[in-house]
């Protein structure tokens, strides 16, 4: 029997998913498939990864909803189909497009592969609304301004953009009927151990949270003052469409966040370099301080500043940061550490529940003012001024940091005005340099 592979990477449901519902239509019967790709996870540093949980129990509900014919591999995912395609009668692979550079090199790959065999690749827009050159400039680049793209997005958005698809409703009768796949590898066979973290529910969030969202979200210490959603929409079991239909019908600041969504991933598309490297050819020299035990005091949330602490010890201990607070890390690190922005990113990378490589790399590089688009690079922010601005009842000081108040918690490792002047001497000589 002919049959149509979907294969699930960022998108772990089986309601409103543009591709799998791409392959029920095809008039095939569909399998899904879900691949654990080995080059990702053997990169990972640690064996205790809460994402790699979460993805773990995520295909195991999958695969109990699909009746038990989906194929959960292990493996280099060049391998797993070639020996898929060697077992089942595949006439075509449907997904959903990925946009990071280690995902579009591979999909270039498996294109390949598949075209040699005659068999359909098929990608499909999924977790933006608008991908790649979808929204340019009148002179056809991509914008580097995000107001300017912000008012492109919109006027080019039609409700069609939001509309859900079948996928769910066409599952019931367009799933291949095959005997039960072989069970999929656990967390043990793959070198993980069971590491959960706390993911809120993968539903739209609710309707309070979105009509105040204008008004709380900047600050700290409330865990309803902005959705939660970021894990959802990095393994797609919440569908970005339906958050944003939500969002443009209350409230349209958290449009706008979701649209800085989109616009990052664009720019990585665009600029797949800007993964390990500065954008701004200007600031690909400055010299850096580096000093690793000032980074490791960093990491561990003993800066002696309560905002970037409590941050850093939240981050270790729960995989998520707010947003303020994400930005209060980062830029201490680049800024009154000068440190390289690449090894926030990676330590973001490590412990992040909603790492996502293009809002990581956009967010880093906008705090270092080295990106497409940028802070200016002579703002420093005062670590004081955010604390008593976003967290004036030092909150998440309390709740983060058991020694806070005590003479235990150290002083501040450096001073602000003196770490301001600095940055701002070094950054505007590496500017100099290269012009
Ligand atoms: C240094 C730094 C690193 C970051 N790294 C990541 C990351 O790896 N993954 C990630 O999802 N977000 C990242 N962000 C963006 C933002 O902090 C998180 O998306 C947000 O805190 C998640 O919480 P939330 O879902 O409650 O967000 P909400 O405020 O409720 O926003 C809703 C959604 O909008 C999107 N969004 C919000 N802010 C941004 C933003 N600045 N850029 C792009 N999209 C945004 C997210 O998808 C988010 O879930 C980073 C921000 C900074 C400053």
């Amino acid at each position: 029997m002919k049959i149509a592979l979907f294969w699930h990477r960022r998108d772990l449901r089986f309601h409103d998913n543009a591709g799998l519902a791409a392959a029920l239509q095809s008039g095939l019967p569909v399998v899904p498939l879900f691949i654990y790709d080995s080059d990702i996870l053997e990169a990972l540093p640690s064996p205790r990864d809460a994402r790699v949980t979460f993805i773990y129990d995520e295909v195991e509900k999958l695969a109990q909803q699909a009746g038990g014919i989906m194929l959960a591999l292990y493996g280099k995912p060049a391998e797993v189909i070639t020996r898929l395609i060697a077992e089942y009668e595949v006439a075509a692979v449907y997904t959903n497009e990925d946009y990071e550079p280690y995902a579009t090199e591979r999909d270039t790959a498996i294109a390949e592969l598949l075209a040699q065999r005659g068999i359909l690749f098929s990608q499909h827009k999924d977790q933006v609304i608008f991908a790649k050159n979808e929204v340019l400039t009148k002179s056809g680049t991509p914008h580097k301004n995000f107001s300017t793209y912000r008012n492109a997005w919109l006027e080019r958005l039609r409700d069609e953009h939001l509309h859900p698809y079948p996928s769910a409703e066409l599952f019931a009768t367009h799933l291949a009927q095959l005997p039960a796949a072989p069970p999929g590898p656990t967390l043990a066979e793959m070198g993980f151990e069971r590491y959960e973290q706390f993911v809120p529910v993968s539903e739209l969030p609710a309707e309070e949270i979105v009509r105040n969202y204008h008004a709380t979200r900047n600050f700290l210490g409330r865990v309803d003052s902005t959705t939660r959603r970021s894990v959802q929409l990095r393994f797609g079991t919440l569908s970005v469409r339906q958050l944003m239909a939500q969002a443009r019908k209350l409230n349209p600041k958290l449009l706008a966040e979701l649209i800085w969504r989109d616009f990052f991933m664009m720019l990585l598309w665009h600029f797949p370099f800007t993964a390990t490297e500065s954008y701004d050819p200007k600031l690909r020299r400055v010299p850096y301080r580096n000093n690793e035990e000032e980074f490791r005091r960093w990491c561990e949330g003993r800066t002696g500043y309560p905002l970037v602490d409590a941050g850093m010890r939240e981050l270790n201990q729960t995989g998520y940061l707010h947003n303020r607070a994400r930005i209060a890390t980062a830029g201490f690190l680049v800024k009154h550490l000068l440190i390289d922005w690449r090894w926030g990113e990676r330590y973001f990378a490590d412990k992040l529940l909603d790492y996502d490589q293009a809002i990581n790399v956009g967010n880093w590089q906008w705090m270092a003012g080295t990106g497409a688009v940028a802070a200016p690079w002579f703002r420093v922010y005062s670590p004081q001024s955010q604390q008593e601005q976003y967290d004036p009842e030092l909150a998440s000081a309390w709740q983060w940091i058991p020694e806070f108040g005590t003479c235990e918690y150290p002083k501040p490792m450096v001073d602000h005005k003196f770490a301001r002047e600095r940055a701002i001497t070094t950054l505007r000589a590496a500017r100099k340099q290269t012009e």
